[in-house]
């Protein structure tokens, strides 16, 4: 376990600090409770004593370090139900402390209690069909304490998926550290790391949007990396990684430029990351978009681990000083977050065990050039758990942030399951169309980071091959929701939102965009309970979206945005709408148009999204449909000129609009009405 180390003199030579004085070691987050690391398990167990109501002392203490070590029957079921409530909880895994007690008593076992409490553990996990990983042995005051990470044994075809928003300002070194993480081999300082990573993009494999980068690490069940770039081109077999792989973990990354915000907050938003990895350069330390970056992480509640990178050119006093700040930063009232400097394995395991509280904030400090800290670094990655459910038994959810033509293949939707299980032949409803319609559609296949599957469930990203659809009906922000849901879509919400910014003062008819989930669309503000808004203020704002209704949740989490202007918010209200056109008044023409040929067009995808980005045509694989769209931001101009319908003729136009529907009534007003028209639900 680490202590604390007393505070050093800045000195002048490269490599990493210690500790800064005010940083926190890791070990004081260390687990206080009985064989769990975690409350979560204890509470768990109480609810189950109450709800039997049966007196605990004829169930297990589990606050004794000696519950393992030779429980009767009764105790051994209450112990594997702990355990399984504990690895669902953690999608899968969970660290598990042997020998540590919260009763007060000293921690540690003796050789014969550690062995008994060891072989109930590895009993546990054979019911529970997971590994026993060991990750840690060491000496306490009354003998040995041992933490394990216990993961659910995953089939060739399957494995635990971690998604990881990379962000950080140009420079920081976001793309080396993917580059060394993912290929291997050390940057030279001159971008040689990036330039692997940037080569294997292009090669565009990956069918993913090139404006979202994606990037895979695969662990095996020893923690080991296990990503092998071909020897000539240094491109990644992805199918490989993961049959290989029993955790995944895909890098979202986001570009550090101001101009790309808008990516970038469709990265936070749209692809759910589980975590959040901001990048910080020591020499140039807090600069640019690093508190943008923070800050949006802070309002979607993503839990943020901070990485300083190139602590080999940076004398050790400037480290310090962008250690300094950082820390200031992540207390701010703002933040609120306690730094938490991670040296060593043990920090590791706490910091780890700890992180998903959200308010802890591990900091790492590493070369790309030396590889100083990155077997930490990598540690951690490993013992990251996702944060989504993946309970089988909810009603299927599907969140599109993308979508492609793949010549052979048809039309490609790939995103999110949000929750439930889909599986290959299944019907779901996608939708809403611009009226508001859900339309049935079948799953033709399914892929994992390219590898075909037979299943996928909540918390994990896909592709759908699906059936009879083109890709011109399809939009981002659209979802593929089991039946059972009776899906509606909205026009008009309600949300509680903050002002982070804004030069003057927001108020009724403002628009912007609203990003929520994998949502991109201006909506209006059409009332609010104060008559403006102004940066820190706080209101409940009715929103209209301006040209589409969506599918939305009450609690969702939004970014509203405009230029510099942002709030951040939650849907607190899904309202009905007598008004179902959209605001440039132009009559919905269209409905989703499934086709019979699924002939692979790259005009259809280039009108696929509502944006007006050209395609950019790839050498190989799908094609993508959001080429730059970091660029600009045309909805929000759109927006901002009061939505005059545009002249009909060369322009292109956007979305769903530009597709005349077949013997549509132009004047039905469907959309906030029960939508799953199409499907007779
Ligand atoms: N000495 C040293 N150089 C590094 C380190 N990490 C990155 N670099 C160099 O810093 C430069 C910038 O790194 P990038 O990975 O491109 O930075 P980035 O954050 O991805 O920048 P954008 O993609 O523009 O947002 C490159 O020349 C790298 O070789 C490091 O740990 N030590």
């Amino acid at each position: 376990m680490a202590s604390i180390a007393a505070p050093r003199e800045p000195s002048i030579t490269p490599g990493s600090v210690p500790l800064s004085d005010a940083l926190i070691p890791a070990s004081i987050f260390a687990p206080d409770r009985a064989g769990s690391g975690d409350d979560a398990g204890d509470e768990l167990f109480d609810d189950g004593c109450m709800v039997n109501g049966e007196p605990e002392d004829r169930r297990i203490d589990f606050s004794s370090k000696l519950a393992l070590v030779s429980p009767n029957g009764e105790q051994y079921d209450l112990l594997l139900r702990q355990l399984r409530d504990r690895m669902d909880e953690g999608s899968g895994e969970t660290i598990y402390v042997v020998g540590m007690g919260s009763d007060g008593g000293d921690w540690g076992l003796n050789e014969s209690d550690m062995e008994a409490s060891v072989a109930t553990v590895r009993s546990l996990c054979e019911q529970l069909d997971a590994d026993l990983i060991p990750l840690r042995d060491r000496s306490e005051a009354a003998g040995l304490v041992r933490d394990y990470l216990i993961r659910r044994r995953v089939g060739e075809l399957d494995f635990l998926e971690v998604r990881v928003a990379v962000v950080g300002n140009v420079d920081a070194g976001k793309s080396t550290l993917l580059g060394v993480l993912t290929h291997g081999e050390l940057d030279n300082g001159r971008g040689f790391a990036r330039q692997k990573l940037f080569r294997h993009k292009h090669e565009m494999e990956s069918g993913r949007t090139s404006s979202v980068g994606n990037d895979i690490l695969g662990f095996d069940q020893e923690g080991q990396v296990v990503n092998k770039p071909d020897s000539h081109g240094g491109s990644l077999d992805w199918t490989k990684i993961c049959e290989k792989s029993s955790k995944v973990i895909t890098f979202i990354d986001l570009a550090g430029h101001e101009k790309y915000l808008k990516t970038t907050v469709f990265g936070m938003t749209g692809h759910l990351p589980d975590f959040c990895m901001l990048m910080v350069g020591s020499n140039a330390g807090i600069v640019g978009m690093t508190k943008e970056h923070l800050g949006l992480a802070l309002a979607l509640n993503v839990p943020v681990f901070v990485v300083v990178t190139k602590i080999d050119m940076c004398p050790a006093n400037i480290l310090q000083e962008t250690l300094k700040l950082l820390q200031r930063l992540l207390k701010s009232p703002g933040c609120r977050k306690i730094p938490v400097l991670v040296q060593n394995k043990d920090d590791v395991i706490v910091a780890a065990s700890n992180f998903s509280s959200e308010r802890m904030c591990p900091i790492f400090q590493i070369s790309n050039v030396t590889g100083e800290n990155m077997d930490l670094l990598k540690m951690f990655l490993n013992l990251l758990s996702s944060r989504t459910s993946y309970r089988d038994d909810q009603p299927a959810e599907f969140q599109i942030d993308d979508t492609y033509s793949v010549p052979g293949v048809g039309t490609v939707v790939s995103g999110t399951t949000l929750r439930g299980l889909i599986r290959l032949n299944d019907t779901m409803l996608l939708g809403p169309d611009p009226l508001g319609s859900f339309i049935p559609i079948a799953v033709k296949s399914i892929h994992r980071k390219r590898m075909p599957v037979k299943e996928v469930r909540g918390g994990q990203t896909a592709s759908f091959a699906l059936k009879k659809i083109k890709r011109s009906s399809i939009r981002k922000g659209m979802v593929m929701v089991s039946p059972k849901l009776n899906p509606q879509a909205t026009w008009e919400f309600e949300a509680e939102i903050l002002v982070l910014h804004h030069p003057t003062t927001i108020s009724p008819r403002y628009q912007a965009m609203v990003h929520c989930g994998s949502i991109r669309q201006t909506a209006t503000i059409l009332s609010m309970n104060r008559d403006c808004l102004r940066t820190g203020d706080k209101a409940s704002v009715h929103f209209r979206f301006i040209k589409t209704p969506e599918y939305l949740h009450c609690d969702q989490r939004l970014v509203f945005r405009e230029g510099r202007t942002k709030a951040v918010g939650t849907i607190t209200k899904l309202l009905q709408s007598t008004n179902n056109m959209p605001s440039n008044s132009k009559p919905p023409q269209i409905k989703m148009q499934s086709t019979k040929k699924t002939a692979a067009r790259k005009e259809d995808g280039a009108a696929a999204t509502g944006d007006e980005a050209p395609t950019i045509a790839q050498p190989s694989g799908p094609s993508t449909s959001q080429g730059g769209e970091g660029d600009d931001d045309p909805l929000v101009k759109e927006g901002n000129k009061e939505n005059k319908p545009k002249s009909g003729g060369g322009g292109r136009r956007r979305g769903g609009q530009r597709h005349k529907g077949k013997g549509q009534n132009s004047s039905t007003n469907l959309a906030a009405a029960p939508s799953s028209s199409a499907t007779g639900n």
